[in-house]
């Protein structure tokens, strides 16, 4: 492994699920903490961080829309929802002596700054974590989507897409206990295959701008610096 980081600045997408921990429903401290502590572990390698942090632990737009209501209103209260996990996330950085701030897609000045792609670049190049909340502020979008824009908006050299499993496998591994796991794909490949790890529109934007996307457990502890130092166990989408 080398010391030298693979990126120097990075996109990092954590699901809502991931903060849940093994919760039903919401944020589980320690493991906000925990993940706090692999991107404060980055940021001491030198690595530029910016995170978009997704809502599916509190609320899904698509929840309401399935019971008859309006998915507008479903997707405002799951970026809502998106809003306080950055906050909690935030949180457990700033414990961590990591300088954070967070900037949201929808403006609540009493709450955080508002996301400027000006601002975020700033803060990224004043050693600060940026967390982006509020996804990318549009209802029908998702937060996968809001991840591979946020990174092109920053320049991003790579998103680290945080789940639940640790790589892109030939079938959805939690449902076909014996798919088998990638090394390395191509973006045209994740979406010929159909492989549903992250949502179509993300990994079209992620391609258009030339921007790879890895795949890894967030539940692994050190994974994230792990991968960045050249090791780790994960998938990797490139140009080809
Ligand atoms: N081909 C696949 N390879 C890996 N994971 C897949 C695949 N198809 C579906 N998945 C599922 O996609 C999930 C990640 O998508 P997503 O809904 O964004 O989850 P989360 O937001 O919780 O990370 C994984 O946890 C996995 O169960
Ligand atoms: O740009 C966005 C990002 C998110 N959402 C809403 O916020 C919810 C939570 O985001 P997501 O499902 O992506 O979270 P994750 O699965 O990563 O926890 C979504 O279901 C949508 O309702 C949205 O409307 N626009």
């Amino acid at each position: 492994m080398t010391a030298e980081p693979m990126f120097k600045r990075v996109l990092l997408k954590a699901s809502g699920e991931a903060l849940m921990g093994s919760q039903g429903f919401g944020i589980d401290v320690a493991v906000a903490d925990r993940i706090a502590s692999d991107i404060a572990d980055a940021r001491r390698m030198g690595v530029e961080v910016g995170v978009v942090v997704g809502g599916g632990n509190i609320f899904r737009g698509v929840a309401v829309a399935s019971k008859g209501g309006d998915r507008v209103t479903g997707d405002h209260m799951g970026m809502l929802a998106t809003v306080i996990n950055a906050l909690a996330l935030a949180t457990s950085l700033r414990k961590l002596g990591i300088d954070t701030v967070v900037l949201s897609a929808i403006a609540m000045p009493e709450i955080c700054e508002s996301f400027s792609q000006r601002a975020a670049s700033h803060h990224l190049s004043q050693g600060r974590v940026v967390i982006f909340a509020g996804g990318t502020g549009n209802p029908f979008f998702t937060t996968d989507s809001a991840a591979a824009l946020r990174a092109a908006e920053i320049g991003a050299q790579a998103i680290f897409k945080g789940t639940q499993v640790d790589g892109i496998y030939s079938a959805d591994p939690k449902k076909v206990l014996d798919a088998t796991r990638f090394d390395r794909l191509t973006h045209d490949e994740v979406l010929q295959k159909g492989l549903a790890v992250m949502d179509v529109a993300a990994v079209a934007l992620a391609r258009e701008n030339h921007i790879p996307i890895v795949v890894f457990s967030i539940h692994e502890k050190g994974g994230f610096c792990d991968i960045l130092q050249g090791g780790g166990r994960m998938t990797i989408v490139t140009d080809n």
